[in-house]
């Protein structure tokens, strides 16, 4: 029998999903782009061409920081990861590559996740 969803519910629920897709992420083996920062320091013209930058670790550190309101939010920021990396990298380059296989394995985890 389900449970009524309060608004509590969905949201432990939801991010409790939340933990498992980033733990997944961290682990993938293309995952190794994505894992910290850019160094925009290092990487001409990145700071001038993607305007929000995301990778993994922040996205812990907003996890454990509670910064998610729900499993919406945290998908919003891991597609950031990958659309900054379309618009970064050519589809033919290690990481462009990289970038489109982990978005197709987050889209199939996190809808095979939806209840
Ligand atoms: C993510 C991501 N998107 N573009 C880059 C990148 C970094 N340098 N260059 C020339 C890029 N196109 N990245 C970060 C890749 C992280 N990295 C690069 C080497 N070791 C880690």
């Amino acid at each position: 029998v389900k449970k009524a969803k309060t608004a509590k519910d969905s949201n432990t629920h939801g991010l409790t999903k939340c933990r498992v897709l980033l733990a997944e992420l961290e682990a993938h083996p293309d995952a190794w782009p994505f894992l910290t920062p850019v160094n925009q320091k290092a990487v001409p013209g990145y700071r001038k061409v993607i305007k929000k930058p995301m990778d993994l670790s922040t996205i812990r550190e907003k996890l454990t920081n509670n910064q998610y309101l729900n499993l919406e939010t945290f998908i919003a920021d891991v597609n950031l990861i990958f659309d900054n990396c379309e618009k970064f990298n050519e589809d033919d380059s290690e990481i462009g590559r990289g970038g489109h296989s982990m978005r197709r394995f987050f889209d199939k985890r996190w809808t095979e996740l939806l209840d």
